[in-house]
């Protein structure tokens, strides 16, 4: 495989304050590349950096062999880029825009262009003022993906998408990735990730914490249960299971809230040998697991530490 993105040692200050410090990370051609972190970590920074819209104090980047910089023109006809917000004319319909973008890259194909509006459930009828946000950012990825570009870089694209959405998008993903083409995608949700990254960065305070397959990030998968049964449970049982890290028995006796790291697969096996009201499972954001999971017992600073290329 080769590097289609090599990141040196980029750092960028704004003033005196941080962007980001010495990141380097490489992406191989044809891989879906997840950029993860919590907000204000730098994402948008590493990502308009690499689109020259903003100049590294020090290090380099290249796309394709290219610098960015010094070859911004030629990067630019490779890549399709969504913004992390997407400035448009606001009096243009989605259809003009879409026009407007096509003629840019020389015209796209038309058959491909309406599939990815109807798959998407996107109106390009209406102007660009009368958008939702989910609505701009369906916009955004439509003109990313409609020439078919040998990179995608795509900022938090699945913000604002309802879950039907998302997984169209996410297989629209997978089709690129067996296409042979590569996409480099941010976001602040693990699990957003997780369905179509085969590796993950994990930026944060403008550093980069790690860099693995996402088979290797298991540890910082944590999803927080509450189960109802319909009478009481021995608690301890589930005190025992692989993965669990807490147990709350609510005073009802009957509610239980478990806090699971990596896999759920032994907590709901044993929560079927009981009757189950309900059971809901959310995921903490990135800032509750760095602040919750390793904030306290000193993890996060020994991880900074052990960058995985
Ligand atoms: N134009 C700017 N001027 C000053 N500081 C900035 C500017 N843009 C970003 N920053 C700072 O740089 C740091 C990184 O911001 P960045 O937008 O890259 O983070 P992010 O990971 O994309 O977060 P988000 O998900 O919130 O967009 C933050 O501390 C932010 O306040």
């Amino acid at each position: 495989m080769t590097a289609i993105i090599e990141v040196e040692s980029l750092t960028k200050r704004y003033g005196s304050k941080r962007g980001i410090s010495d990141v380097s990370f490489q992406v191989q051609e044809g891989e879906v590349f997840g950029f993860l972190g919590p907000n204000g970590a730098g994402k948008t920074t590493t990502i308009r950096l690499l689109m020259a819209l903003l100049r590294a104090n020090s290090g380099q980047a290249r796309i394709a062999g290219l610098d960015v910089w010094r070859q911004s023109v030629e990067v630019k006809r490779l890549i399709g880029y969504l913004p992390g917000e997407l400035a448009l004319d606001p009096n243009l319909t989605g259809r003009q825009i879409l026009e407007y973008f096509g003629h840019l890259r020389g015209g796209v194909d038309q058959v491909y262009l309406k599939q990815l509006i109807a798959r998407l459930d996107f109106d390009p009828s209406r102007k660009f003022r009368q958008y939702s946000s989910g609505n701009k950012r369906k916009l955004g990825i439509i003109q990313a993906f409609m020439h078919r570009p040998r990179l995608l870089i795509l900022d938090e694209p699945t913000s604002g998408l309802d879950p039907l959405n998302q997984q169209e998008f996410d297989r629209m993903v997978l089709e690129v990735r067996d296409d042979g083409r590569t996409v480099f995608l941010s976001s602040h949700i693990l699990t957003e990730v997780e369905q179509t990254c085969n590796r993950v960065a994990i930026i944060r305070g403008g550093q980069l914490a790690r860099v693995g397959l996402i088979e290797e990030l298991k540890d910082i998968k944590h999803q927080e249960m509450t189960i109802v049964f319909a009478s009481a449970v021995p608690v301890e049982v589930f005190k025992g299971l692989e993965g669990v890290e807490q147990v709350e028995a609510l005073a009802d006796g009957r509610t239980l809230r478990i806090a699971v790291q990596g896999q759920a697969d032994a907590v709901i096996k044993e929560a079927a040998r009981y009757s189950v009201v309900s059971l809901s499972s959310h995921e903490p954001s990135l800032e509750d697991i760095f602040m919750r999971y390793y904030e306290s017992d000193g993890v996060a600073a020994r991880e900074a530490s052990h960058v995985v290329h």
